[in-house]
C-alpha cells in the first residue's frame, strides 16, 4: 500500500480550494504503487489522480516531471495531463509534501503479460524517445553509473543476507560495467521505469503511459532494455524470446537502432538489471517490520542480470 502522507480533511479542502475542478465527492487511498502516496479523487467533474510525492523524489526534479507529461500528451503521447490550479501553477504543497493533482487514464495495467502487449509497449515507447526528441529540459541520470556505485556502497556489507554470494556478484558488475559502459549512444529523454503497473490499456489496446518520475535523460537503448527485463521473463524467471522479439521489432519499426546500440544492448540490459537489483536490494535491507509497503524481491534482479551476463549478442533479444 503506498499512503505514506494522508492529509487531513481541513488540509485537503484548503488545497482543493486552489482548484476549479468541482466540488470533492471522495478521496481515498491507492493501494498500487511503491514510490508516492497516490489518491484517487473524484470531484463533480470526474476522477483526477490526487499525488503527495515522498522520499526518492527532488522537489527540484518535479517541474521536469510535469512539464514532460504536458509535453508528450501535446505530441498525441498518452499520458496523464498535470492540471494547474486557478494561480496556473500545477505544483503546490499539501501535508508538507509537494503535490499535484493529474488527469486519470483510462485502463488497466496487464496482470499476465502477452505477446500483444510486448509488441504495442515497443510502439510506444519508441514513439515516446521521438515525441521526446525536442523537449528543452535535461535531468541526469541519478540512478546510472554514479548511483549505482554509492547504492553499492550502502549495500553489499548486507547484502549476502538476502542470498550468499549477493556482494560478490554486485562489486564484479560493478566493476565491470565501469569499465564497459558506452557512452556515445543516442540520448533523449527516457521514462526509466516503464514496468507492466505504469502501462495501462484498454481491450487490448495500449491507452497510455504513467509514473514519469524517474524520467530522465539517457542512452534511449537503456530505455528499451529496462522494458526488455521487466516484460519478457516469465514468473519462474524464465526469457521469453517470442515477447523480447515482439517488443524490440515494434520498437525498431518506429525508431530504428544504430549499430553501437545494438552491440551495446547486452552491457545496457546489466545495468538496467544491476539498477533493479540494487535499488530493490536497498529497499529490502531497510524495510521496516509493519510498514504496508511490499518490497519488491531483488533476486529477481539478480537471475536477470545472471542471464544478461552469457548473452552473446542483440540476436538474442530477436534483433538481427
Ligand atoms: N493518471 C492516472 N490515472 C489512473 N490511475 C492512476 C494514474 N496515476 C496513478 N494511478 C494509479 O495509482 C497507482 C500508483 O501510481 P504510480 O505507479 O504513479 O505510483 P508510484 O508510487 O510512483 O509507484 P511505482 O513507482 O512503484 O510504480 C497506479 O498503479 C494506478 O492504479
Ligand atoms: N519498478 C520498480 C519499482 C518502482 O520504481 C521495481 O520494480 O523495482
Amino acid at each position: 500500500m503506498a499512503v505514506y502522507t494522508e492529509p487531513s480533511d481541513d488540509e485537503l479542502r484548503d488545497f482543493l480550494a486552489e482548484y476549479a475542478i468541482g466540488d470533492a465527492l471522495s478521496c481515498k487511498g491507492i493501494a498500487e504503487g511503491v514510490e508516492n502516496s497516490n489518491f484517487l479523487l473524484v470531484t463533480t467533474q470526474g476522477p483526477f489522480i490526487l499525488t503527495l510525492y515522498e522520499k526518492r523524489v527532488d522537489p527540484a526534479d518535479l517541474p521536469f516531471f510535469l512539464d514532460l507529461m504536458q509535453h508528450l500528451a501535446g505530441k498525441g503521447v498518452g499520458c496523464p495531463l498535470p492540471v494547474n490550479g486557478k494561480d496556473g501553477r500545477a505544483l503546490r504543497t499539501l501535508a508538507g509534501r509537494p503535490a499535484a493533482i493529474i488527469t486519470f487514464l483510462t485502463g488497466m495495467w496487464p496482470r499476465k503479460i502477452t505477446v500483444e502487449h510486448c509488441r504495442a509497449l515497443g510502439t510506444a515507447l519508441a514513439a515516446l524517445h521521438v515525441a521526446g526528441a525536442d523537449f528543452p529540459h535535461v535531468r541526469r541520470n541519478s540512478l546510472s553509473l554514479d548511483g549505482w556505485r554509492s547504492l553499492a556502497a550502502s549495500c553489499v556489507a548486507r547484502a549476502d543476507a538476502c542470498e550468499a554470494g549477493l556482494a560478490a556478484a554486485i562489486t564484479t558488475e560493478l566493476a565491470e560495467l565501469e569499465q564497459a559502459w558506452p557512452s556515445e549512444l543516442p540520448v533523449g529523454v527516457i521514462h526509466a521505469d516503464l514496468f507492466p503497473d505504469n502501462v495501462f490499456f484498454q481491450d487490448a489496446k495500449l491507452t497510455g503511459l504513467i509514473d514519469f518520475y524517474f524520467a530522465c535523460t539517457d542512452a534511449l537503448a537503456y530505455d528499451l532494455v529496462i522494458c526488455l527485463n521487466a516484460w519478457c521473463f516469465e514468473p519462474d524467471g524464465a526469457f521469453n524470446a517470442t515477447k523480447a522479439r515482439a517488443l524490440m521489432r515494434a520498437y525498431v519499426a518506429v525508431r530504428p537502432l544504430n549499430q553501437a546500440e545494438l552491440a551495446a544492448l547486452p552491457v545496457l540490459a546489466r545495468g538496467a538489471s544491476l539498477r533493479f537489483l540494487l535499488t530493490r536490494l536497498y529497499d529490502w535491507l531497510n524495510r521496516v517490520d509493519g510498514a504496508l509497503v511490499r518490497v519488491k524481491d531483488p533476486l529477481e534482479y539478480a537471475r536477470k542480470l545472471r542471464f544478461h551476463r552469457q548473452v552473446r549478442d542483440a540476436g538474442e533479444y530477436g534483433l538481427d
